[in-house]
């Protein structure tokens, strides 16, 4: 295992009157693999080029294995770097490519070199292509070939900074397998930035979400989607509904919010989420992913339902999505996601009834920003 622990502390660059990253702190294990996902401007390829030593920072400690880098030249952190493009040199063919890094160092024979880009090159399933020049490979091969460039020389640590940004979407998710499975063989430490929550969802052990500088979560992935911390992360990941009511009562196991005169949800606290207490009164959004809601006739639905009326149902393979108008509330419609099993049993106009899993909604104060 070559991977090595990464600690942030406090980690801050202010340009000028801005705060490009505030406050960031992360403990990332040796060879675990963690991405920075969040909107453009949110800080992300900043965090990872102080990493990299690049940028100094504002404020804060950078920490790799246990050592302080926070002031150390780039060459001298041992951080192995692929970026959007490839930067692969055009005039060398692959095998110079990818004997470069080892070369600068300095450190190895000619022939372990020429091992070494061997090993690599069949890492990256690219044996054949060794005397081609860049322009000669596809996209694809030519990031391959950045990645085994990188990894290479063994860095304890890999950052990449939207790698996969220029392929089109089917060689994107054939190369984030490729990318998973020579971090999984190695054990290096990744730092992965992308704005694309798929591929950070499919790829991290964990996930950091920025939003203008912040750390709004830091989890894994199933943590983040089931129990999102902010309105801004339940809105960010996955798709969310979101109603908003009013407090009537709250305690540690339970929030009552009354949505409408006939309509009073209850948010149960589960093992893992514990529902944060509200004042009677206080203005409440209650989020509800669309798969854990179910429709019924109009009135089988009992008291804690909301009524509303079928706006168009749609037929997506594997699932029905129904857009539900609410009853008593016109302008809000909300996503009802069915498992596409049976025949669809709603059409447009139907009446019907909203049964919300009530251990599965969240609730954030209405003042609580959204990702939107
Ligand atoms: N050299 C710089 N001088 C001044 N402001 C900067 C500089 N570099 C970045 N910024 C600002 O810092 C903020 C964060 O930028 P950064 O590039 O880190 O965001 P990002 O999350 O990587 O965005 P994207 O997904 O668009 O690449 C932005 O508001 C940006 O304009």
């Amino acid at each position: 295992m070559i991977g090595q622990s990464l600690s942030l502390a406090g980690l801050q660059k202010r340009y000028g009157e801005a705060l490009a990253v505030r406050e960031l702190s992360l403990d990332i294990a040796a060879g675990e693999f963690v991405s920075l996902l969040g909107p453009s401007g949110s800080g992300k390829t900043t965090a990872l080029t102080m990493i990299a030593g690049f940028e100094a920072p504002s404020a804060g400690r950078i920490a790799i294995g246990g050592r302080d880098v926070t002031f150390l030249a780039p060459n001298h952190r041992n951080i192995g770097m692929v970026f959007q493009k490839y930067a692969l040199f055009p005039h060398l063919t692959i095998r110079q490519n990818i004997a470069f890094p080892l070369r600068m160092r300095g450190r190895m024979q000619k022939t372990a070199i020429a091992r070494r880009v061997e090993e690599m090159l069949e890492l990256v399933q690219l044996s054949g292509y060794a005397e081609r020049y860049p322009n000669q490979l596809s996209g694809g091969q030519q990031q391959r070939v950045a990645v085994a460039r990188a990894l290479a020389f063994e860095p304890p640590v890999l950052l990449m900074d939207e790698p996969l940004g220029a392929l089109d979407k089917k060689l994107r998710e054939a190369m984030q397998f490729e990318i998973k499975r020579l971090q999984e063989r190695l054990g290096a430490t990744v730092v992965y930035v992308t704005h694309d929550q798929d591929e950070a969802l499919t790829m991290s052990d964990r996930v950091a979400i920025m939003s203008d500088g912040r750390l709004m979560q830091f989890g894994a992935p199933t943590e983040l989607y089931r129990q999102p911390k902010t309105a801004f992360v339940a809105d960010f990941i996955g798709r969310m509904n979101f109603i908003d009511g009013d407090c009537l009562d709250s305690t540690a196991e339970q929030t009552v919010v009354r949505l409408s005169e006939r309509t009073v949800l209850t948010l149960r606290s589960t093992a893992n989420e514990r529902t944060r207490k509200y004042d009677a009164g206080t203005a409440l959004r209650v989020a509800i992913r669309p798969e854990r809601m179910r429709l019924m006739k109009r009135g089988d639905g009992g008291t804690d339902s909301l009524a509303g009326v079928v706006d168009a149902a749609m037929f997506i393979g594997s699932t029905y999505i129904y857009l539900v108008r609410l009853a008593d509330r016109p302008q809000a419609s909300l996503q009802v996601q069915v498992p596409a099993d049976g025949v669809m049993q709603f059409q447009r106009n139907d009446p019907v009834d909203i049964v919300v899993d009530g251990a599965a909604a969240h609730v954030f104060p209405v003042t609580e920003r959204c990702a939107a």
